[in-house]
């Protein structure tokens, strides 16, 4: 059964809709990406399976009980609200204390309950706002564009830490992503949104559908075949450069390279 579904989804704001007879589903274990150009509905699909966006037709359905955890695309947070980790990890549920320390291990922030969130570096916060949302051990992880304004090396950490998360938690992840290249050697589907599916299927899929490079282009095309990516192949030389990027860099450059090989899993 999925864990969540969406059938015919329709979201108007007045004009033209936004979302137009949007079919989707996720199902236990897979990683879903969802790309398409900016104003083309991403973040309002997103909103729309979350429950927070009431579509104007079509229905979501979710597994009952579902157990979801949502890393949103942006959180601001001015000088003049002074909050640690520790308490922001509290929003909206209390959780103890061990609890809370080794969420933040798990994203590689041990130890750093007492830290004040407006002096984090954005890869520290994505971590935290991660930990967060796996706080709720959940089953399905949604994130919405997780490694915008972070550095290359930061993007390929996070999306590194994430796959780690969907193997040890064993959830989903449905996720709105730019960063194509990352998300055509981590993703097990991809959905192409322009306001309708244009074209889903695996990465190597749509990247070569010609709904796709109507959208993105050749060039775009190109490059991320040349990212497509096995998972388990050994690249047969270190990446590791030899100094520690501490956790906001702990990537291994494990997605951050051109490969020429194709997607096993695929
Ligand atoms: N609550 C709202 N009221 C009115 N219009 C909205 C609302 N939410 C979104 N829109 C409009 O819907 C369109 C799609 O917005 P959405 O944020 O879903 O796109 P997106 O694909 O996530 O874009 P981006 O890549 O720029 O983040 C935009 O034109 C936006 O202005």
């Amino acid at each position: 059964m999925s864990l969540i579904a969406a059938e015919n989804l329709t979201v108007r704001f007045g004009g033209s809709p936004v979302l137009d007879g949007v079919d989707l589903s996720v199902e236990p274990g897979e990683i879903v990406t969802i790309v398409g150009p900016n104003g083309s509905g991403k973040s309002t699909l997103l909103r729309s399976l979350l429950g927070i966006q009431k579509p104007s037709a079509g229905k979501v359905t979710r597994k009952r009980g579902l157990r979801l955890g949502y890393v949103p695309q942006k959180l601001h947070v001015g000088p003049d609200m002074p909050m640690t980790v520790r308490r922001f990890l509290a929003l909206p549920h209390r959780p103890g204390a061990a609890d809370a320390a080794a969420a933040l291990a798990r994203v590689g922030m041990a130890g750093m309950e007492g830290r004040q969130l407006i002096g984090l570096s954005g890869g520290q916060f994505q971590r935290v706002l991660l930990a967060r949302a796996l706080l709720a051990r959940p089953e399905l992880l949604v994130l919405d564009e997780p490694t915008q304004g972070l550095d290359q090396p930061g993007e390929a950490a996070f999306y590194k830490l994430i796959e780690e998360v969907r193997r040890e938690y064993g959830c989903a992840i449905l996720m709105v992503s730019h960063d194509l290249h990352v998300v055509m050697s981590a993703s097990d589907r991809v959905i192409c949104l322009n306001h309708h599916v244009c074209c889903a299927g695996t990465p190597h899929v749509v990247s070569n559908a010609p709904e796709y490079r109507a959208l993105f282009g050749y060039g775009t095309g190109g490059a991320l075949a040349l990212y497509q990516h096995d998972h388990d192949h050994n690249h047969g030389h270190d990446h590791d450069h030899g100094h520690d990027h501490g956790p906001d860099h702990a990537h291994e450059n494990d997605h951050a390279h051109p490969q020429t090989h194709e997607h096993s899993d695929a």
